[in-house]
């Protein structure tokens, strides 16, 4: 039975490509407005999971629920307009497109002055990309392109952003952006967050429960200020 303040709900799935099992009889549960971080070694399958959720991969067993609803068969867009919203690792923005027309491809949108309205709402959460709009998306750096990457999912409005581990290759003070950008989204929007992520600093400010993903599963819940413990660290520095 999934309740009714359940988020998402991941049955006993698996899931993996060709012949090779990846996820095996795993199950996870995010709450409504929740943000959850997920660790695990390189190759555990923390992408294939966020895969699995948006409809990339399809379960081979078990299921999906969102918001009680049975999502296992749904197609990526009808999961897209229920409210899932993902952006993946290397963030995959259109190089050839400026900023403003990536951004737009976030939209289900056909008029023009709504669009307008919605770019210029979600740029007040990324001013940095206001200087840019009409630069192309791939001379931009890479932090730049990850918080493109961010605005364009989020544009949409989505309940939960499934966010593949965003850190990598990008400065501190950008960092810090996405770190201000996604709390304030969830104080004034409710946003939920799945985030799989190697950089501890980065789970632990964004955070409110971490889960280990080993062997295809999930083997263990706890509060990220325990990663503030240096023993606790030292016990899953492994996992990332
Ligand atoms: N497209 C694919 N085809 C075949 N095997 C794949 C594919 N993508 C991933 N795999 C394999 O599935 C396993 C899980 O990969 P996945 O990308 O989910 O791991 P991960 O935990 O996200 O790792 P990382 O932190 O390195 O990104 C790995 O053994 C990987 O080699």
């Amino acid at each position: 039975m999934v309740g009714p303040h359940k988020l998402i709900s991941v049955q006993n799935t698996e899931t993996g490509y060709g012949s090779i099992k990846v996820l095996n009889r795993l199950s996870l549960d995010v709450q409504e407005g929740e943000f959850l971080g997920i660790l695990g070694h390189n190759g555990m399958g923390k992408s294939t999971l966020i895969r699995l959720i948006m409809g990339y991969l399809p379960a081979w067993s078990g299921s999906v629920h969102f918001r009680g609803k049975d999502i296992t068969r749904l197609s990526i867009h009808e999961r897209a307009l229920l409210g899932l919203g993902y952006v993946p690792q290397g963030r995959q923005i259109f190089p050839d497109l400026t900023v403003e027309e990536n951004l737009l491809m976030g939209l289900q949108c056909n008029i023009k002055s709504k669009c307008k309205t919605d770019v210029d709402k979600i740029l007040d959460y990324f001013p940095r990309l206001s200087r840019l709009l009409d630069r192309n998306g791939g001379v931009l750096s890479g932090g730049e392109q990850q918080l493109l990457a961010l605005a364009r999912c989020l544009i949409g409005d989505p309940a939960v952003v499934l966010l593949d581990e965003p850190t990598e290759g990008i400065q501190p003070n950008i960092l810090d952006e996405i770190v201000d950008t996604l709390l304030r989204f969830k104080k004034e929007r409710s946003l939920s967050l799945v985030l799989v992520e190697q950089n501890l600093d980065f789970i632990l400010d964004l955070s409110e429960r971490v889960v280990t993903l080993e062997s295809g599963r999930i083997t263990g819940a706890m509060d990220p200020k325990r990663l503030q413990d240096p023993s606790v660290v030292q016990e899953y520095v492994g996992l990332c």
